[in-house]
């Protein structure tokens, strides 16, 4: 079966078509890419990358069809706790979805319908981001506010990343040679959306990200944690502020971006290796809430056998990953510098010997997670 993967990221849009038996792994990658800068003059939105995508695929896939697509969806509410077959429903529910990850659904929207256009009979398979932290127990996902937040509104946490936190936890375990069941552990996945989740037996048991994907560490452009009286204050003090208006510099205009003058990793270490101050700054402010989150779960876990480091930060920034861990010698941790640096790819260790906890760099695959899903789900 050829499944096409399509991965809508706030930024990125990734694809990749896999051939693969129903029950199996993710099976062979068939072809694949990237598509990156949504949002500037070459490629302005999600749209425009989709025809670009439908175009290369013709020619890429050599005159063979696809059987089904699985699309990442990033928010599926209470109401998505495992992936789904699309229907015109459940897109509606997705799109109903939207207020709550304003950077993700609309672009997962744009790729289900886009696909339905191009290809009306085939198969498509939503799996979403919230799914993995369905585990979390109810003291970790209530916000203590009052009752009717959660009851009229469905105010509590949700957390995001799942596909990706479970897909490398597994890895990561294996990895290690320790029972997914028993694995304690603290990932950490750091693209241009961030986020840690604290694994307990295996399962998430807390994540960074709350009722949206704004919560949390420092991102690219979101501002991660902060005291819900800084929103009350700017929307009295401003009077052209709205909430909408609010929304928008707290998810795309803060982060790195806000303090840094970039929302890009690379950018923003090119420019501390530069002497920048802010770039400095702002290296110091994401390492720092990375570092306070790993202890806190660490003792959220009970002590985790392994600190995990995925995606394009994680799997790439080494100067980043050395800024984090030289802020946990309190727990123990110990990093290898040289394989730390070392311009490996795969699956690797990069604390040193006698560290307390591992560390690890395990690349994430969340469309190996997808295919297999959309597979099973197609073929049941
Ligand atoms: N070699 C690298 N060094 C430092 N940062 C990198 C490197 N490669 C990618 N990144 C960073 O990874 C981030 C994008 O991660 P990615 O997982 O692709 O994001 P998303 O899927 O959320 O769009 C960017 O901040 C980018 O600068
Ligand atoms: C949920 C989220 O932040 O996703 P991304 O990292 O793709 O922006
Ligand atoms: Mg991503």
């Amino acid at each position: 079966m050829l499944v096409l993967v399509v991965n809508c990221g706030s930024s990125s849009l990734k694809y990749q078509v896999r051939e693969l038996e129903p029950g199996a792994d993710g099976g062979t990658v068939l072809t694949s890419g990237l598509i990156e800068n949504i949002g500037s003059s070459r490629i302005q939105d999600h749209t425009q990358a989709l025809e670009l995508l439908a175009g290369r695929l013709g020619t890429e896939l050599d005159g063979r069809t696809v059987d089904a697509a699985g699309h990442r969806v990033v928010h599926g509410g209470e109401r998505f706790s495992a992936p789904v077959l699309a229907t015109p429903e459940i897109i509606r529910d997705i799109e109903r979805l939207v207020p709550l990850a304003p950077l993700h659904n609309p672009a997962a929207v744009l790729g289900l319908r886009a696909v339905q256009k191009t290809w009306p009979q085939l198969p498509q398979v939503c799996v979403f981001d919230t799914a993995f932290h369905r585990t979390m127990p109810e003291h970790v996902w209530r916000y203590a506010v009052p009752e009717r937040f959660y009851e009229h509104w469905g105010i509590r946490r949700y957390g995001f990343h799942g596909t990706s936190h479970d897909w490398v936890t597994g890895q990561a375990a294996d990895f290690l040679g320790i029972p997914r069941e028993r694995f304690r552990a603290v990932v950490a996945h750091l693209g241009n959306g961030a986020s840690v989740t604290a694994i307990r037996d295996g399962r998430s048991y807390d994540t960074s990200m709350g009722y949206t994907p704004l919560a949390g560490l420092v991102m690219g452009t979101r501002t991660g944690d902060l005291d819900p009286s800084v929103v009350t204050a700017v929307l009295r003090r401003d009077p052209e502020m709205t909430p909408e208006r609010l929304d928008a510099v707290l998810n795309k205009e803060s982060g790195l971006r806000a303090v840094a003058g970039d929302h890009d990793m690379r950018a923003v270490q090119e420019a501390a290796e530069r002497g920048d101050e802010r770039a400095e700054l702002a290296l110091e402010m994401a390492a720092y809430r990375l570092a306070k989150y790993v202890g806190g779960y660490h003792v959220a876990v009970e002590g985790a056998q392994a600190l995990v480091f995925t995606a394009g930060i994680g799997e790439n920034a080494a100067p980043f990953r050395k800024r984090v861990c030289d802020r946990l010698g309190a727990l123990g941790v110990r990093l290898d510098d040289d394989a730390n640096a070392a311009r490996a790819r795969g699956t690797r260790r990069i604390s040193a010997p006698g560290s307390a906890l591992e560390v690890l760099v395990v690349p994430t695959d969340e469309e190996q997670a997808i295919a297999a899903a959309t597979a099973a789900l197609v073929a049941g």
